[in-house]
């Protein structure tokens, strides 16, 4: 069946709250989906924009000897020095909303869409979607998952502090998902808001 315009989820959160295994829930009962940290890592591969443009704003320092962008390097630069995230930013803004227009075109027959897009609030993007998911823990919770991930805590305290920093004071998502409830609550939840 045809549908004109699909419902268009965004899912967000800081870092580490558990977006994407909010995501992967909806992915397995086969809607399309879309990561927006994921399409960062795809246009950042050598050869794609993301590339180009970061070796050319930032310099070659920023490759491994292997020839791919450091992204341990980029996310400690990009936490100590404003201008570096604001010109990351200003590579891969674009980028990533063109590639989430491209893809709402593509399934434009689909009836539901969810997107995980971590910096929604702090870029306005929630205004080309029909619903927003909010996923969040505990604040400590949040810095044991990251510190685990990043294996550096002044690192999770640091990204976590950047990613609060830009976030508008007043937030105003449709649902909110608490990511230490187990797996089947919280796909229960989904369940029956969405299906
Ligand atoms: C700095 C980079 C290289 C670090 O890569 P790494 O693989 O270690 O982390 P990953 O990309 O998975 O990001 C993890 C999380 O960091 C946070 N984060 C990333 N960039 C930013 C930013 N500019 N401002 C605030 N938080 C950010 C987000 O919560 C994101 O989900 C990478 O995040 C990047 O290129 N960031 C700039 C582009 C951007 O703004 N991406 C956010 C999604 S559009
Ligand atoms: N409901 C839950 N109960 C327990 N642990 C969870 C739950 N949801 C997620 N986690 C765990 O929390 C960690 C972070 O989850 P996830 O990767 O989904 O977060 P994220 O918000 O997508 O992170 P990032 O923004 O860094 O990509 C993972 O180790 C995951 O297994």
């Amino acid at each position: 069946m045809e549908h004109s315009n699909p419902i268009k989820i965004a899912i967000t959160g800081p870092p580490a709250a558990g977006k994407t295994t909010v995501l992967s829930i909806f992915a397995q009962k086969g809607v399309p989906v879309f990561s927006a940290d994921e399409e960062v890592k795809r246009l950042s591969q050598p050869c794609k924009p993301g590339f180009h443009l970061v070796v050319k704003k930032l310099g070659k320092d920023f490759l491994t000897k292997e020839g791919q962008l450091n992204r341990r390097k980029l996310l400690h630069a990009m936490l100590a020095d404003p201008k570096t995230k604001k010109t990351l930013e200003e590579i891969f803004h674009p980028l990533v909303k063109k590639s989430l227009l491209d893809w709402f075109e593509k399934n434009k027959d689909k009836p539901l869409l969810v997107a995980e897009i971590p910096l929604l609030y702090q870029g306005s993007w929630e205004k080309i979607f029909d619903r927003v998911i909010w996923v969040t823990v505990p604040q400590e919770v949040l810095l044991e998952r990251l510190s685990k991930r990043l294996k550096d805590e002044r690192l999770a305290k640091d990204l976590l502090r950047c990613y609060q920093k830009d976030l508008p004071e007043k937030i105003f998502p449709d649902l909110v998902i608490e990511s230490t409830s187990p797996l089947s609550k919280i796909e229960e939840r989904i369940k029956n808001d969405f299906f």
